[in-house]
């Protein structure tokens, strides 16, 4: 049996409209806008477009962009005080410095001198935190899109068997955090990892955050399990330029039960998840109810 191809950009369609009646809510029943505040610091081509795609979205759902783009030998100083500036402005309840940055900046810096409420990436040291321990906190996009899928296609996820490939701290952790608290059984694998195949064979649930394009392949996954591909490589195939993700999908989708694809999987549930929870600030901010389902 083939496998059901979890519909991320159907999904995220959704998720924005959502977050759309939301917006227009707050501003016909509050006077308030939400804002979200995109830095780019360098012109690295990929994260331009999909700056971008981000800006053009969170204006099509009703709230503020503010873009800044900074050029690449811009000072820590000089992005520390733009970050400081949008942490006074009432106007921008999100913040997110689009990484990775040039390598003379500090990430954990940057990212830590973020005001954690308006911290819409949810990497904060603070968030990270409260996350860990099941507080109230900005859950990271990516895991929290696939989180929602996992939701939606299973219902519940409690109990099974959850392997996640890759440990970084923009995806794997979070993601593993997120699986833990919806009481999945939980394995991080990385590169040092002994026989990953063997491990992600035992997995009901395979999350891959590698990078590496097509790695996780059809042999690895346990007959009906659910893939979900966090992967975004470009690659060149047949003299194209073509986007794939960690897991091979051919071979993948004629064992698992259900898997996202790439593109139109976690990409778009990513941005999506990203205007929500500048929702979610929002309203945090002002003292207003949080909107339902939206939140992890
Ligand atoms: N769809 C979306 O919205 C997003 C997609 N991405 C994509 O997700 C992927 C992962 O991103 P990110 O977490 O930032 O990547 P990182 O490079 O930060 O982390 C990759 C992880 O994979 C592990 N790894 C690398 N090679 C292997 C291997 N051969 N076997 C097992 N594990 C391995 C690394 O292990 P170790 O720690 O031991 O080095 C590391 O933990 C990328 O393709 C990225 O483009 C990222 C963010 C958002
Ligand atoms: N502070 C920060 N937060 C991030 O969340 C962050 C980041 N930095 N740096 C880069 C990665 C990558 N990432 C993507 C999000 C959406 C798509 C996406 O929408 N992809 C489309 C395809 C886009 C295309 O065609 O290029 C899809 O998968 O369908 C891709 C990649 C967020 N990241």
């Amino acid at each position: 049996m083939a496998a059901t191809v979890i519909d991320g950009k159907a999904f995220a369609a959704k998720v924005r409209g959502q977050v759309a009646e939301h917006v227009d809510r707050l501003k016909s029943g509050h006077g308030i806008t939400p804002g979200l505040a995109v830095v780019l610091v360098g012109s690295d081509p990929a994260s331009e477009v999909y700056v971008r795609s981000k800006g053009k979205m969170t204006v099509e759902v009703g709230m503020k962009s503010f873009e800044h783009k900074l050029s690449a030998d811009t000072s820590e100083k000089d992005l520390l005080d733009l970050i400081d500036k949008l942490n006074n402005d009432p106007e921008v309840h999100g913040i997110l410095v689009q990484l990775p940055l040039p390598d003379h900046l500090d990430e954990d810096l940057v990212i830590n001198s973020i005001t954690p409420a308006k911290d819409v990436d949810g990497f904060h040291i603070s968030n990270v935190g409260l996350l860990s321990t099941g507080q109230k906190s900005m859950v990271p996009c990516t895991p929290l899109g696939c989180l929602m899928m996992l939701r939606d296609h299973h219902g519940s996820i409690s109990g099974m068997d959850a392997v996640v490939i890759g440990r970084s701290n923009i995806v794997g952790k979070p993601m593993a955090q997120l699986l833990l608290r919806d009481s999945a059984t939980v394995t991080i694998a990385h590169s040092r990892t002994k026989d990953l195949p063997e491990v992600v064979r035992r997995a009901d649930i395979v999350v891959a955050a590698v990078g590496r394009p097509e790695m996780v392949i059809g042999d690895w996954i346990k007959p009906g399990a659910t893939v979900i591909d966090v992967g975004i490589n470009r690659i060149e195939r047949d003299g194209k330029t073509k986007l794939v993700g960690d897991a091979d999908y051919e071979s993948c989708a004629k064992v698992a039960g259900a898997i996202t694809p790439v593109p139109g999987g976690v990409g778009p549930m990513t941005i999506a998840c990203l205007l929500a929870n500048t929702l979610t600030a929002c309203c945090r901010a002002n003292g207003l109810d949080e909107p339902e389902g939206l939140t992890a």
